[in-house]
C-alpha cells in the first residue's frame, strides 16, 4: 500500500496558552495540516491541561482542521465521549489507561470520531495484532508522556519499523504517528523508520517562523522519503 501523505501536527501544548485560538489559527495559516491537542489529567501523566471545554471553543473560533486528541487520561471512556461531542477528529488513549480497549474503540468510533492507540516507549505493540481492524491511528511516543520539550528517545526508531511492518500487513490504511522531540534535524530519519504523521510541539512553537519551520520538515520528510 501506498504510504499515506505525511501530516504535520503542532503540538498546542506548546503553544501560547493565553491566545490558544489565535496561535492555533497562526499555524495552520503557515502550513499545518492538523492540531495536535494533548490532555492530561494529573493522574495517567504527572501534568494538568486542557478539556473537552477548550476544543469546543478552538471549532467556535472557526478552527476547521481535524483535531486529533490525545487522552494521557485514565480512564478514558467518559472524556472520549465528550470530546466527540466538542468536535475531536481523532481520538487515541493509552491501551493501559481502560478495562476494555477493544470496547473503547468501538465507542468512539460509533460517536463519529477515528480511534486510536498510543504506546508509551516502554510498552509493546501487542495488543494491537487483537484490534488492528479497529484503529484509524497508531501514535508511537517518542518521549515518555506529560510535558514538552524533551528530547527523542532513539529506541522509537526501531518501534516505528515494527508499528509500519504489522499497519502494512493489515491492508488498513492506518496512519502512522510520532510524538516527542521531532525536530527538523531527525524528521527524515523518523520519516524512513516508517512514520507518516508527525507530532512536532517545542520545534515549531518556539520558532521565529512556523512557515519556514513546518516547510523545512516537509522539505526533510520527502528528501528521506522519495527515490
Ligand atoms: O504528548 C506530548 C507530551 O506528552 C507532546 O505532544 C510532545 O511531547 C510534543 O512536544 P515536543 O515536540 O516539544 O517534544
Amino acid at each position: 500500500m501506498p504510504r499515506q501523505t505525511p501530516v504535520i501536527a503542532p503540538s498546542i501544548l506548546s503553544a501560547d496558552f493565553a491566545r490558544l485560538g489565535e496561535d492555533t489559527a497562526k499555524v495552520l495559516a503557515a502550513g499545518a495540516d492538523w492540531v495536535h491537542f494533548d490532555v492530561m489529567d494529573n493522574h495517567y501523566v504527572p501534568n494538568l491541561t486542557i478539556g473537552p471545554m477548550v476544543c469546543e471553543a478552538l471549532r467556535k473560533y472557526g478552527v476547521t482542521a481535524p483535531i486529533d486528541v490525545h487522552l494521557m487520561v485514565e480512564p478514558v471512556d467518559a472524556l472520549a465521549a465528550s470530546f466527540a461531542k466538542a468536535g475531536a477528529t481523532y481520538i487515541t488513549f493509552h491501551p493501559e489507561a481502560t478495562r476494555h480497549v477493544d470496547r473503547s474503540l468501538q465507542a468512539i468510533r460509533d460517536a463519529g470520531c477515528k480511534p486510536g492507540l498510543v504506546f508509551n516507549p516502554a510498552t509493546p505493540l501487542e495488543v494491537l495484532k487483537y484490534v488492528i481492524d479497529k484503529v484509524d491511528l497508531v501514535l508511537l511516543m517518542s518521549v515518555n508522556p506529560g510535558f514538552g520539550g524533551q528530547s527523542f528517545i532513539p529506541s522509537a526508531l526501531a518501534k516505528l519499523r515494527e508499528a509500519r511492518a504489522i499497519i502494512d500487513a493489515s491492508g488498513r490504511e492506518i496512519r502512522l504517528e510520532i510524538d516527542g522531540g521531532v525536530k527538523v534535524d531527525n524528521i527524515g530519519e523518523i520519516a524512513a523508520a516508517g512514520a507518516d504523521s508527525f507530532v512536532a510541539g517545542s520545534a515549531i512553537f518556539n520558532s521565529k517562523d512556523y512557515a519556514a519551520t513546518i516547510a523545512k520538515m516537509r522539505e526533510a520528510i520527502a528528501s528521506a522519503t522519495q527515490g
